[in-house]
C-alpha cells in the first residue's frame, strides 16, 4: 500500500528551488531516507508531507490525501520528529508528553497511559518527573520521538534522527526505530549520516540541490555506482603510472586514487609490485562512495 505518491513535486522559495521536481513513493512498513549535503531539500521535502509547507507544483498524496485540501486528516495519523530537539523546558517529561497529547484531543486518562508506555519503550520512565534541563541529549532526542508516537501515528517523520548523538546513543535509537518497524509503522527520514541509512532504510533516495540523483536500496545502489569494493592510495605519478600500463580505470578524488574492484586483492597485488604498498587501502564500498560518483563531492563538503 502506498503511503506517499509524489509526482514533480516542487518547492519554491523566492527564485530558489528548494525542492526542484521530485518523484517518490513510500510503501507501508518501509523505511524509507532522503540522503543529501546541506541544503538540498530533504527538510523541505519532509515538511509537504507533514503539511507545515505548502507545495509550489506537482502533485502529493499522503495516505491517499492531498495536504492542500486534507492536512488536519493526514496530521492525525503521523507524527514528526524535528531536526531540532523542542521539548517544552516549563513541564516535566511526563507532561511533555500528555500536554502534546490535547493537540489530538486524546483524553486525560488514555494520554496518561500512552505516555507511561512510551516513556517505557524509550526507556526513560526513570525520568517521568525529571525537568528538561536535566536530560542528556540521547535522552531528549528520545523524549522528542516518544512525543511524535503519543497518537500512535501509522507514519512517522524524522528529520535528523540521531543529529549530534554519541555512538550508544545512536544505537539505542535505531534499535527503537526497527522496533517502530516491526510493528508495521511506515518511518519517512532524512540523514546526513551514511552508516545510519546503510543500516536503517530499506530504501533511500540521494538529493542534490532539489533534484533526486538515485533512488534504490543502500545495498543496489552501492553495487550499481562503488562495485563491492574500493581500493585507495594516495595520487602519485607513481600509482597512476602503475594503474595506466595495466589498463585499469581509477578517480582521483582530492590527493586519493580510487579503483572500483571486483577483485581487490589483485589489484592492490599490482599496486604493491609497483612498489607502492604502503599507501594502499582496501575497504567495502559506502554510499558516500555512491555520493562521490555521483557528484564528484563528498556528503559533507
Ligand atoms: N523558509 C525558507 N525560506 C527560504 N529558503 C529556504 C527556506 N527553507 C529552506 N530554504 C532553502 O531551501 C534549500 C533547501 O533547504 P532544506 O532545509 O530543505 O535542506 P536540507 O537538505 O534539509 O538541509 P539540512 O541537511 O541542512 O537540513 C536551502 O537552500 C535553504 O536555504
Amino acid at each position: 500500500m502506498e503511503i506517499i505518491a509524489a509526482h514533480h513535486l516542487e518547492k519554491y522559495f523566492g527564485t530558489l528551488a528548494a525542492v526542484d521536481g521530485i518523484s517518490f513513493s513510500v510503501q507501508k512498513g518501509e523505511i524509507f531516507c532522503f540522503l543529501g549535503p546541506n541544503g538540498a531539500g530533504k527538510t523541505t521535502a519532509m515538511k509537504m508531507i507533514h503539511c507545515v509547507s505548502k507545495r509550489t507544483r506537482g502533485d502529493l498524496l499522503v495516505f491517499g490525501m492531498d495536504p492542500d485540501t486534507h492536512s488536519r486528516m493526514i496530521k492525525q495519523r503521523l507524527g514528526v520528529v524535528p531536526q531540532e530537539n523542542n521539548p517544552d523546558p516549563d513541564f516535566s517529561v511526563f507532561q511533555n508528553l500528555t500536554i502534546y497529547a490535547r493537540y489530538f484531543g486524546i483524553p486525560r486518562e488514555q494520554a496518561e497511559e500512552r505516555a507511561i508506555g512510551l516513556l517505557e519503550f524509550m526507556q526513560l520512565s526513570d525520568k517521568m518527573d525529571a525537568p528538561i534541563e536535566t536530560l542528556s541529549g540521547g535522552m531528549k532526542r528520545r523524549l522528542i520521538i516518544a512525543r511524535a508516537l503519543i497518537n500512535d501515528p501509522e507514519l512517522l517523520i524524522l528529520d535528523e534522527p540521531t543529529i549530534g548523538l554519541d555512538p550508544q546513543a545512536r544505537h539505542l535509537i535505531w534499535e527503537k526505530l526497527r522496533h517502530l518497524k516491526s510493528l508495521g509503522c511506515t518511518l519517512v527520514m532524512t540523514t546526513h549520516y551514511l552508516d545510519e541509512a546503510e543500516r536503517l532504510c530499506d530504501r533511500l533516495v540521494i538529493m542534490d540541490s532539489g533534484k533526486i540523483l538515485v533512488e534504490g536500496s543502500p545495498a543496489a545502489l552501492i553495487r550499481e555506482y562503488a562495485g563491492e569494493e574500493i581500493v585507495e592510495a594516495f595520487s602519485s605519478q607513481e600509482v597512476i603510472s602503475c594503474l595506466q600500463s595495466q589498463d585499469i580505470g581509477y578517480d582521483i578524488f582530492g590527493d586519493t586514487i580510487q579503483v572500483q574492484a571486483e577483485d581487490s586483492r589483485s589489484i592492490a597485488h599490482i599496486l604493491m609490485q609497483a612498489g607502492c604498498s604502503d599507501r594502499i587501502t582496501v575497504r567495502r564500498a559506502t554510499l558516500e562512495d555512491v555520493f562521490l560518483k555521483l557528484t564528484g563531492r563528498t556528503l559533507r563538503e
